[in-house]
């Protein structure tokens, strides 16, 4: 029986230069992202790949306000959301067919549109934290806040926009999922998290106004599949310690309490690392043997050991 990963690509990931998010660079990152998540599946990983959508869901509400001004109609953030699962999850499905061909494999990769559901309860309403767009100065940000937009400092690299990101609770299409996944598939899910949904009185879905966090959403999924593996890929090969100071230390093998103690401690911002951690311990917490952090470039050596910060249940070896 093959091995499951669940392999979670960050949206910023995927657009690698900030100064240059263009169409033509995120295919690029989506091609590199999958020739070697290709090559995890040559080597006899059974992979589900879940992406974010953060930089590009921030994109496309932009032009949304800015069509406005011309009368054209507005998109709500839940149909957005759905929208970056088409977009991505067409580059990706088509990056992987072509990547698992040269390797001289042929797989259908198959890209689910998924709704995640969420407590509309939820605390994460009434205090936004997911970076959406672009990155803006101060300056600029203070500007966009005056008209009514929240925005946050995001991990050193600039200011941005955020919107409210709930807990995610359950996977609406889990059992397709699944379904597909054991009769070979290769599938992408949970886009950008997965369309948030909320189920009223009555028991039906609708769509709220946020952005899940995909870290989150890839855990509950490894969690709920039984994976072997949650691999977050991601800007960084490694996670620090003292990140973006004089004091920076990379950080190889830790347990999940070294990574509770090193979060209470603030090592990691939130909105950007600080989820991706949360989501490695949750998983581990819950019986996950390993999850590792990389960046794309790596996700192979570190499958080998030999790169990535893996977090693991048992005892590690803390930062060098
Ligand atoms: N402690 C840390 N160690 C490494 N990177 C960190 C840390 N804290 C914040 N970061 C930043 O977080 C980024 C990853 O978050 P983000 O770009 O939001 O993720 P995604 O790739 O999922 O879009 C890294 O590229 C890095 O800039
Ligand atoms: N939805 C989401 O988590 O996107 P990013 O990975 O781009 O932050």
């Amino acid at each position: 029986m093959e091995k499951l990963a669940i392999v979670a690509i960050g949206g910023n990931s995927l657009i690698e230069d900030p100064a240059d998010p263009g169409i033509a660079r995120q295919w690029d990152a989506a091609r590199r992202t999958c020739r070697n998540i290709a090559e995890m599946i040559a080597d006899g990983w059974h992979v589900i790949v879940t992406h974010g959508n953060g930089p590009q869901v921030g994109y496309i509400v932009r032009r949304g306000e800015i069509a406005a001004r011309e009368g054209i109609h507005d998109v709500p953030l839940d149909l957005v959301v759905a929208d970056t699962q088409g977009s991505i999850g067409y580059m990706l499905s088509q990056a992987l067919d072509n990547s698992l061909r040269r390797l001289g494999m042929n797989r259908t990769v198959a890209s689910v549109v998924t709704q995640v559901r969420v407590d509309p309860d939820d605390p994460a309403f009434q205090n936004p934290t997911k970076p959406i767009g672009a990155f803006m100065t101060e300056e600029e940000a203070r500007k966009y806040a005056d008209q009514g937009w929240d925005v946050m400092e995001d991990a050193g690299r600039g200011w941005r926009r955020v919107v409210a990101s709930p807990k995610p609770l359950a996977i609406q299409e889990i059992n397709a999922i699944q379904a597909l996944m054991l009769s070979g598939y290769v599938v992408v899910a949970c886009g950008g998290g997965g369309v948030p949904v909320v189920r009223n009185e009555y028991g039906s879905l609708r769509g709220v106004y946020a952005v899940i966090d995909k870290d989150r959403s890839s855990a509950l999924l490894a969690q709920t599949l039984r994976a072997d593996l949650l691999i977050i890929s991601t800007g960084v090969e490694k996670v620090c310690l003292d990140y973006n100071t004089p004091h920076q230390r990379d950080l190889d093998t830790i347990t999940m309490q070294e990574a509770v103690q090193y979060m209470q401690e603030g090592h990691f911002a939130k909105g950007s690392m600080l989820p991706k951690i949360e989501a490695a311990v949750d998983f581990v917490q819950t019986g996950g043997p390993r999850a590792i952090i990389t960046n794309p470039a790596n996700l192979r050596r570190a499958l080998h050991g030999e790169t990535g910060t893996h977090i693991v249940p048992g005892f590690g070896g803390g930062a060098d």
